[in-house]
C-alpha cells in the first residue's frame, strides 16, 4: 500500500510532506529533534497534526481540513518502538497471536499463524515464554513477529535495533531485511546500515523539514545535506559482486567480508571506516589489502584527525601522517584498507 503524508505540527516546528511506494521501504534519518518520531506518530494517528493528510493506499486516515482522524488500532498501521511493547502475562505466542484473533481469526488459526510468524523471525522456538524470560533481542523479534501478524499495510518502525546490543543487530537487521521486504514501511534510524539494507529511499530532516530524499545508496553516497554527510562517515562503495568482490561501475574491486556472500553478478556493497583506511604514497606490493590508487581532493580537519577525502572515498589520518606524507590536495596517493576491515552486503 503506498502511503502519503503531507503535516504540519507548529507547536513542535514540524512541516513535512513525503511519500512510500507501495512495497518499499522509506529510511527516515536526520538528527535529536528534527521530527522523525512526529512524523511516525501522524501516520499511525498517535499524533494530531495542526493541519495536512495522511493517506494509505487511497484511503484517507487522516483529514484535518474535513475532520477526519481513524484512530490509531483502525489504520492498518503497525508502530514497532525501541523497545519491544509486549503483553507481561502472555507467552510470546499469545502475543503473536493476540493481533490476527482480535481481527476474528479462530484460536486454532491464530496460534498456527503466530507459531509461523515466529518462526520466520528465528523463534519459533521460544512460543511459550513470556516476555520476561526473553533476552532483548528474542523480545524484539516477537514484537516484530507481532506487528506483521496482524497484517498491517503499512510497518512504521521507530529505531528498532537503537536498544539492543550491538552484536545482536546485524541478525536482527537481516530478520527486518527479509520481512520488511516487499512491504510499505517507514523506519527512523540513525545508522547508515540500516538505511541502505533495509530502505530503497531515505529522507532527511532537519528542523522539522525535509532536506534531502533519494535512493538510499545515492544520500549516503553522495550527500547533499550536513546531517547525510556526517551520517555517511562510513566508506560506502556500491556495485556488483564479481569474483568475491564488490566491483563498482568504474572498475574499483573490493574484497571483504560477507555472511552471507550475495551471488555472482547481484548488487553489493563494501563499507568500511575511514579509520581503518592507511594512506601511503605508492602500492606496497605483496600486502594483502584492497589498495586503491586515487588522488587527495580535500583535506577536511576533524576534532583529532584530518578526513583525508578522495573523491567518494576518505580515510582519517593523524595530523603527523598528513605531514609526514606531506599530504595535498591533488597529491596521488594510495588507500589502503585490510579485507577484514570490509564489510560486504547484498542490496
Ligand atoms: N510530546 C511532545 N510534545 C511537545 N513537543 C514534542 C513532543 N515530542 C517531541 N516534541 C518536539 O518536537 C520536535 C520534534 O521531535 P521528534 O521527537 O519528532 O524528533 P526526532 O527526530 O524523532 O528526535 P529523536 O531522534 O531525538 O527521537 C522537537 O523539537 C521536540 O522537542
Amino acid at each position: 500500500m503506498s502511503l502519503s503524508l503531507s503535516f504540519a505540527v507548529p507547536s513542535r516546528g514540524v512541516e513535512v510532506a513525503l511519500t512510500v511506494e507501495a512495497g518499499t521501504t522509506l529510511a527516515l534519518l536526520g538528527p535529536n529533534g528534527s521530527g522523525k518520531s512526529t512524523a511516525l506518530g501522524v501516520a499511525a494517528g498517535l499524533v494530531r497534526p495542526a493541519a495536512g493528510t495522511v493517506t494509505l493506499d487511497g484511503r484517507v486516515l487522516t483529514d484535518v481540513a474535513a475532520g477526519v482522524q481513524v484512530p490509531p488500532h483502525a489504520r492498518r498501521t503497525a508502530l514497532l518502538g525501541q523497545e519491544p511493547l509486549l503483553f507481561p502475562h502472555l507467552s510470546a505466542l499469545e502475543n503473536v497471536a493476540f493481533g490476527p484473533r482480535s481481527t476474528g481469526a479462530s484460536r486454532a488459526d491464530a496460534r498456527a499463524s503466530a507459531q509461523e510468524w515466529l518462526a520466520l523471525v528465528g523463534v519459533g522456538d521460544l512460543g511459550a515464554r513470556r516476555p520476561a524470560q526473553l533476552s532483548g533481542g528474542q523480545a524484539q523479534r516477537v514484537a516484530v513477529a507481532r506487528a506483521l501478524a496482524a497484517s498491517p499495510g503499512l510497518v512504521l518502525l521507530d529505531e528498532p535495533m537503537a536498544a539492543l546490543d550491538v552484536a545482536v543487530q546485524p541478525a536482527l537487521r537481516q530478520t527486518l531485511r527479509r520481512v520488511l521486504a516487499d512491504r510499505t514501511a517507514v523506519v527512523v534510524t540513525h545508522d547508515p546500515l540500516d538505511a541502505l539494507l533495509l530502505a530503497d529511499r531515505v529522507v532527511v530532516l532537519t528542523d522539522g523539514a525535509v532536506v534531502e530524499e533519494g535512493a538510499s545508496a545515492e544520500v549516503l553516497s553522495r550527500p547533499r545535506s550536513a546531517f547525510a554527510a556526517r551520517l555517511a562517515g562510513l566508506n560506502l562503495v556500491t556495485g556488483a559482486l564479481r569474483e568475491g568482490a564488490v566491483e563498482a561501475p568504474d572498475g574499483l574491486r573490493v574484497h571483504g567480508v560477507a555472511d552471507p556472500l550475495p551471488a555472482e553478478g547481484s548488487p553489493a556493497v563494501a563499507t568500511f571506516r575511514p579509520a581503518a583506511v592507511a594512506v601511503y604514497r605508492e602500492i606496497v606490493e605483496g600486502s594483502p589489502r584492497n589498495a586503491f590508487p586515487v588522488t587527495v581532493t580535500e583535506l577536511e580537519p576533524l576534532a583529532d584527525r584530518v578526513r583525508v577525502h578522495a573523491g567518494a572515498l576518505h580515510a582519517d589520518v593523524t595530523v603527523q601522517a598528513v605531514a609526514a606524507l606531506d599530504l595535498e590536495v591533488g597529491l596521488p596517493v594510495v588507500f589502503a584498507v585490510k579485507a577484514t576491515e570490509v564489510a560486504v552486503y547484498g542490496l
